[in-house]
C-alpha cells in the first residue's frame, strides 16, 4: 500500500545536506545502536516512519489518535530523529532558499538574544557595585555612577532594539513559511482523491499534517510550536551557557568589566540597523475590510478544498488549479498587508520607550537595604546579586529547554506526517509510465464495462457486482432500477470519481486506469444526485462548471439560458449576482464567486426545483466544448416539473448533436421515471448491484422482465 501511495522523497539541497550530516551525528551519539537498527530495518520512508510512531503508544496494540503525544522512548527517539533527517529539511532547505540571509541573521540574534540575559546581570552588578561603594565610603561619586547609568540605559536600548528587528525579521521568515505550508496543505488536499481519503490511515495522515500546518499559527495541539521555534532551542542553550559562564567566571574571579563593554556593542549595533530602516507606511480603514474580505476568501477555498461535499464537483471539474491560484492570490495580498501593518507600527522610538526593560533596572536596586544591612562586609553586592540571579535563571532557563525540547520532540512527528502527506500519490493517479492522453473519438465516448465490482470501503456488501454493460460513441443511455441498486455508484466510477476493485473498463478501447484523471474529467460533465450548493453568487455557483469562462458573464448566461434558470435569475433581488443560501459553512464573496469588492449580501434561498436549474446549468457550462464527450446526469430533473423535465432532455439531445445532426457526446442519465428512460437509445436496468436487463425500451418491454413491470406499473 505504502509505495503505491507514496512517490519518493525528495532532498537534500547543501542547507539540507548540512543538517542532515549533524542530526546523522545525534542519532548516532544519542541512541543506541539497538534502536537504529530497529528504525533501518523496517521503515523505507517517511510514512513509515509516521505509522510506526503511533503504533507505538503504549496502549495495547492500539494506534494513536490523530494528534497522540508519543511517549519519549528510545524507539521513539530514535524515529524522530530519523524524521528530522528527513523532513525538517523540507522546510528549511525551502525558507534558506528563499531567506538565506534572514536565516542566518535570525540565527545569529537567537543566539546573541539568549547571551543577552547574562550581560544583564553584569550591568546591574556594575551599578550595584557602584552603589555599595559610595554608601560604604561615603562619598558618592557622581560621575562614576552617572557613566554606570548612561551604559546600562544603552544596553537597555541595544537590547530593545536588538529585539524588535528580531522580530521584524521573524516575522517575514515565519510569514513565508506559513505561506510555504499552507500552500502545500491546500496542494494534498486537493490532491487526495475519494479513494485515497477512504484510506482511515490517510485520513489520519491528514489530520496530524493539519495540525502541523496550525501550529504555524500558534493553535498546534501542542501548543504554541512550529519548526521555526527551534529556534528557541539555539537561543535557550546560548543563554544556558552564557549562565553557566558566569557563574564560572565569578567563581574563578574574572573581572565583568569587558563583558559589559562587549555587551553595550553588540547591543547598540542593531539599535543602529533598526534606526536606518524604511519610515512607516500608512494604514486605514479600508485596508481593515480589504483584509477581512481577503481573510473570507481564504477561508471559502480552505473550506472547498477540504470539504468532503464538495469533492466530486472539486474533481471533475478540475476546480483544484483555481482554488490554489485564488487562495495563493488572496495569501499573498494578505501578506502584503500585514507587512504594511508591522512597518506602520515600526515607531522605534515609541517602541524603544515602551518596552525599555526598566522593571529589570529598578530590581538591581532593590538590593540596596540589603546592602546597608551588610555595610560591614567585604563581599561585593553585585557579584552576589549577579551569581544569585545568575542561579536562579540557570535553573529556569535549564526547565524551559527541557519543556521546549518535549514539545519539539512531539511537534518531529507531526512534521513528518506533513512531509508524508506532501508525497501522497492519489490512488486514481496512473504511473506516469502507464498514463497515456485521452483517446477522443468524433462520435463521443464509447465505454466497455467488463464484470466490474465495487465494494465500498468498510462496508460488506458490494455495490457493484460484474456489472457488464456496452455503451456506444454517441449512444444515449438511461439507467433505471430501485434505490440501492448501485446507479449512482456506477456512475461515479464512470466518471472515476470512485475506483473499482475487479473487472475492466475501456474507454474508447483504452484501460481507464491508464488515463490521467484531470485529463479524463476534462472530457466529461455531470449533475450529480447530491450536488453542490455553493454558498456564494448565481454567477459563482454556475461558473465553476468550466473556469475559465467564469468570468465571463455571456457564457454563464448562456448556460443559464440552455437549462431554463434564466426566468429565476432574473427573479432575485441582484439577478446574477444573487448569493444563494448554499449548503457550505461561508458566506462570503470570492473573486469569480461573486460581486467582487463589495460585501456579502443576506444569502437569497431557493427551492429543491431552482437548485436543480443551477446544476444543470453548471454542467451546461462545459457540455457544449468540443472535447467534451461524456455527459452524465443522476437524477438530474427529480425535482422539475414536466414542461422543465423535456426542455431538459430537448436540450440534452441539442448539445449532444453537431449542427450536421451527428452525435458527438455520449449520454448516461439515471432515472426512476420510466417514462424519461424510454427517450433513450438503450436503457440498463439495474438489480442489487448488477445489470440484469440491458435493450431498447421495446426490447424491454417485449423481454416483459422486472423492466416490463415497473413500466406498467408507473403507466
Ligand atoms: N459511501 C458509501 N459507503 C458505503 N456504502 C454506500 C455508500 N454509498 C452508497 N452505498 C451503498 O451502495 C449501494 C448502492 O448505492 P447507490 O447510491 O449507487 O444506489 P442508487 O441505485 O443510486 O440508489 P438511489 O436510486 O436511491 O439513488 C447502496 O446499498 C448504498 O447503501
Amino acid at each position: 500500500m505504502r509505495s503505491s501511495l507514496f512517490s519518493a522523497a525528495v532532498l537534500p539541497d547543501t542547507f539540507a545536506t548540512y543538517f542532515s550530516g549533524l542530526l546523522h551525528i545525534c542519532g548516532i551519539v544519542i541512541f543506541p545502536r539497538h534502536s537504529r537498527k530497529r528504525v533501518d530495518s523496517h521503515s523505507e520512508d517517511i510514512y513509515a516512519l509516521w505509522l510506526s510512531s503511533r503504533e507505538n503508544s503504549g496502549d495495547a496494540g492500539g494506534l494513536l489518535p490523530p494528534g497522540g503525544q508519543r511517549a519519549f522512548s528510545c524507539h521513539n527517539a530514535a524515529l524522530a530523529c530519523e524524521l528530522s533527517k528527513r523532513c525538517a529539511l523540507d522546510i528549511l532547505g525551502h525558507l534558506w532558499q528563499v531567506h538565506p540571509y534572514r536565516i542566518a541573521l535570525m540565527v545569529a540574534l537567537d543566539l546573541l538574544r539568549g547571551v543577552l540575559p547574562a550581560f544583564r546581570g553584569y550591568s546591574h552588578a556594575i551599578i550595584i557595585d557602584e552603589v555599595q561603594r559610595s554608601v560604604l565610603s561615603g562619598h558618592f561619586a557622581v560621575e562614576h555612577f552617572m557613566r554606570h547609568a548612561f551604559m546600562e540605559l544603552l544596553r537597555m536600548a541595544g537590547e530593545t532594539a536588538m529585539d524588535g528587528l528580531a522580530s521584524s525579521n521573524e516575522n517575514v521568515v515565519h510569514a513565508s513559511a506559513r505561506f510555504f505550508v499552507e500552500h502545500a496543505q491546500l496542494e494534498y488536499r486537493l490532491r487526495a482523491d475519494i479513494p485515497t481519503l477512504s484510506d482511515t490511515a490517510v485520513r489520519d495522515l491528514l489530520q496530524e499534517a493539519d495540525i502541523f500546518v496550525r501550529s504555524f499559527n500558534g493553535f498546534s495541539s501542542f501548543g504554541l510550536f512550529s519548526p521555526l521555534d527551534f529556534m528557541r532551542i539555539v537561543s535557550l542553550v546560548s543563554e544556558l551557557l552564557s549562565h553557566l559562564w558566569i557563574l564560572s567566571s565569578l567563581t574563578f574571579g574574572a573581572t565583568p568589566l569587558p563583558v559589559i563593554l562587549v555587551s553595550v556593542i553588540l547591543s547598540a549595533l542593531p539599535s543602529m540597523l533598526s534606526w536606518a530602516r524604511s519610515p512607516p507606511r500608512s494604514w486605514d480603514s479600508h485596508t481593515g475590510r480589504l483584509e477581512a474580505r481577503l481573510s473570507a476568501k481564504q477561508d471559502a477555498m480552505r473550506h472547498l478544498a477540504h470539504s468532503d461535499a464538495f469533492r466530486p464537483e472539486v474533481m471533475l471539474f478540475n476546480l483544484g488549479p483555481w482554488i490554489l491560484r485564488t487562495w495563493a492570490r488572496a495569501r499573498k495580498a494578505m501578506l502584503g498587508l500585514e507587512r504594511r501593518h508591522e512597518n506602520s507600527d515600526r515607531d522605534v522610538f515609541s517602541k524603544m520607550i515602551s518596552q525599555l526593560y526598566l522593571s529589570g533596572a529598578f530590581s538591581a536596586f532593590e538590593h540596596v537595604p540589603v546592602l546597608l544591612v551588610l555595610n560591614s562586609s567585604t563581599t561585593s553586592l553585585g557579584a552576589f546579586t549577579m551569581y544569585r540571579n545568575a542561579l536562579q535563571s540557570l535553573f529556569m532557563t535549564s526547565g524551559t529547554l527541557v519543556h521546549t525540547l518535549r514539545m519539539a520532540f512531539q511537534s518531529i512527528f507531526l512534521m513528518g506526517a506533513f512531509s508524508a502527506a506532501k508525497e501522497l500519490r492519489p490512488r486514481l493517479e496512473p504511473r506516469a509510465e502507464h498514463a497515456v492522453p485521452f483517446q477522443p473519438s468524433k462520435q463521443g465516448m464509447a465505454i466497455s464495462i467488463r464484470n466490474v465490482s465495487f465494494t465500498y470501503p468498510g462496508s460488506d456488501t458490494p455495490s457493484l457486482r460484474n456489472v457488464t454493460l456496452m455503451v456506444g460513441a454517441g449512444e444515449t443511455v438511461a439507467i433505471v432500477g430501485c434505490n440501492g441498486s448501485g446507479k449512482t455508484t456506477l456512475s461515479k466510477v464512470l466518471l472515476r470519481i470512485l475506483d473499482f476493485d475487479d473487472g475492466d473498463i475501456l474507454v474508447n478501447d483504452v484501460d481507464i486506469r491508464r488515463y490521467r484523471p484531470q485529463d479524463y474529467h476534462s472530457r466529461a460533465t455531470a449533475v450529480f444526485q447530491g450536488f453542490s450548493k455553493f454558498s456564494t453568487s448565481v454567477q459563482g455557483n454556475v461558473g465553476v462548471g468550466y473556469i475559465p469562462d467564469m468570468r465571463n458573464i455571456n457564457s454563464v448566461q448562456a448556460a443559464l439560458d440552455l437549462a431554463g434558470a434564466d426566468h429565476l435569475v432574473r427573479s432575485l433581488p441582484d439577478g446574477m449576482q444573487t448569493t444563494l443560501d448554499g449548503d457550505g459553512s461561508y458566506h462570503t464573496s470570492c473573486e469569480g464567486f461573486s460581486a467582487g469588492g463589495s460585501l456579502p449580501r443576506k444569502p437569497h434561498g431557493l427551492s429543491g426545483g431552482e437548485w436543480q436549474r443551477i446544476a444543470i446549468s453548471r454542467a451546461f457550462m462545459r457540455a457544449r466544448r468540443p472535447e467534451v464527450q461524456l455527459l452524465v446526469f443522476d437524477e438530474p430533473t427529480s425535482s422539475l416539473d414536466a414542461h422543465a423535465q423535456k426542455q431538459f432532455h430537448d436540450t440534452v439531445e441539442q448539445i449532444s448533436r453537431d449542427s450536421d445532426g451527428n452525435r458527438t457526446k455520449t449520454v448516461i442519465f439515471i432515472t426512476h421515471r420510466l417514462s424519461t428512460a424510454r427517450r433513450a437509445d438503450k436503457i440498463a436496468m439495474m438489480e442489487s448491484g448488477t445489470i440484469t436487463e440491458f435493450g431498447t425500451h421495446e426490447q424491454l418491454l417485449a423481454l416483459d422482465g422486472r423492466y416490463a413491470a415497473m413500466y406498467h406499473a408507473s403507466m
